[in-house]
């Protein structure tokens, strides 16, 4: 193990990483909740101010994953459809299956120029998750309770309000609904087999209902669907604590560029659709574990230095205070601030825990457990 992994593994490395993203996430929160005003006089201009605070955050994590653990993420797609990413809106249909690709796909947001305004179908309870969950509200991020009866108004009105947003977007669709484990899976291939749906091998079922209700509400706004299948080479699985602690990672992403006119209309058609799309990302998945590659040639999309600058600049933003904290407790000699003080470091340390528990597969919801969809 060289000096640079050595440190990178060291805990108190990782208690500073933890520290600089919540001290710096809260404070962000706080200035979010600071351009209320903003919203009631030009609500573009509100818009446009969150996506550069929903950036600070976000970016942070882009940092951690591409210039702290070094995972390169290679992308496969067609370099006639480069030019166009990240300069028209799209829908983005990812397999739900590694802990991080929420970071790879915002690292891949951030190479296009539009992780700023990133958007996602998201499950509520993520909403009370302090900094992310909170940053969301700010960024008019879509919430769903994955229950269709009251999703199906709630989704709908938050995707209108899309319609004129100042800024390029994509919007993450994840149809699976869960992260894949074995359970799921085979309780979702039960429900292929009852509606006579060919089984799929590397992917739950999809759910339609979100992804028809997209199309939908952001036709006319949307130029096209990006499908995005994703995988780790040599079987790696990747887990948020491993890239805290400086492991690095070989993410695959093969993108292609579906024009919105050519997906169907009606509710039923559009299923069917989707279905068909996942059959084929199944076929993408199966070539890749043979052959290790995806079909299509590898463009070049480099990692950017804005997420590391953006990084350093809160570091020393929030490490200078915490340091001149220190050094006047210490000098005060009161037991009483002291003890106060670590158990306050101790409960930041437990939600910092909890929130990369959010992250956990092991940890996952039980949704899709049953082939009724209650969570
Ligand atoms: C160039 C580079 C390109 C790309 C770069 C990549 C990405 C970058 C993009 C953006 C990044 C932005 C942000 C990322 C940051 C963070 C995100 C992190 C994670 C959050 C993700 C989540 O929270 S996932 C969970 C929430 N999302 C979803 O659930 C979406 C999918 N779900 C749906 O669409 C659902 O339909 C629903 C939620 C709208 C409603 O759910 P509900 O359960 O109520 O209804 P369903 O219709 O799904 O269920 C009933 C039907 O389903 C059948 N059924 C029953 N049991 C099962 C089962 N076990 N499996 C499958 N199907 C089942 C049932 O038979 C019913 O069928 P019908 O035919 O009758 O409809
Ligand atoms: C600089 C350090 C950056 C570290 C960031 C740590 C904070 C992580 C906070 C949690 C962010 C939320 C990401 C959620 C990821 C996710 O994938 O959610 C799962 C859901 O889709 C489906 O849920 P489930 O049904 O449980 O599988």
């Amino acid at each position: 193990m060289g000096l640079g992994e050595c440190l990178k593994s060291q805990v108190l490395c990782q208690v500073l990483i933890s520290y600089v993203f919540l001290a710096s996430g809260l404070l962000i929160n706080l200035l979010q909740l600071c351009t209320l005003p903003v919203w009631w006089l030009n609500k573009s201009l509100a818009r446009r101010i969150n996506c550069r605070l929903g950036y600070c955050i976000s970016s942070q994590s882009v940092a951690i994953l591409d210039w702290w653990s070094g995972t390169e993420c290679t992308l496969y797609t067609d370099p006639k459809m480069y030019p166009l990413y990240g300069n028209e809106n799209g829908i983005v249909v990812l397999n739900h299956q590694f802990e991080i690709d929420f970071m790879c796909g915002w690292s891949f947001c951030d190479r296009f120029g539009v992780l700023g305004s990133a958007k996602v179908l998201v499950k509520k309870e993520l909403a009370y998750v302090p900094v992310i969950g909170w940053m969301w509200y700010f960024l008019e991020i879509v919430f769903c309770k994955r229950k269709w009866e009251e999703d199906r108004i709630t989704v709908s009105q938050s995707l209108q309000k899309l319609r004129d947003y100042p800024e390029n977007f994509w919007f993450l669709l994840f149809c699976e609904g869960t992260r894949f484990t074995a359970k799921k899976h085979q309780i979702s291939m039960e429900v292929a087999e009852k509606k006579g749906l060919p089984k799929l091998k590397h992917h739950l079922l999809p759910r339609t209902k979100g992804f028809w209700v997209t199309i939908q509400n952001l036709r006319g706004t949307v130029a096209a669907v990006y499908d995005s299948t994703l995988n780790f080479r040599n079987n790696e699985s990747p887990s948020l604590s491993g890239i805290l602690s400086g492991k690095k990672y070989h993410a695959d992403l093969y993108v292609r560029r579906i024009p919105l006119e050519s997906i169907p209309e009606g509710e039923a058609e559009c299923a069917a659709w989707l279905h068909k799309l996942y059959q084929e990302k199944d076929g993408f998945q199966e070539q890749y574990i043979q052959t290790g590659r995806y079909p299509g040639p590898i463009v070049s999309a480099p990692r950017r230095l804005g997420p590391l600058i953006n990084w350093l600049c809160w570091s020393a933003l929030v490490l200078f205070p915490l340091g001149a904290f220190l050094v006047s407790l210490l000098s005060s000699g009161s037991t009483l601030t002291i003890l106060a003080s670590l158990a306050f470091c101790y409960g930041a340390s437990l939600l910092f825990r909890w929130m990369i528990g959010q992250t956990e597969i092991s940890r996952s919801s039980g949704y899709g457990n049953k082939v009724n969809s209650s969570s």
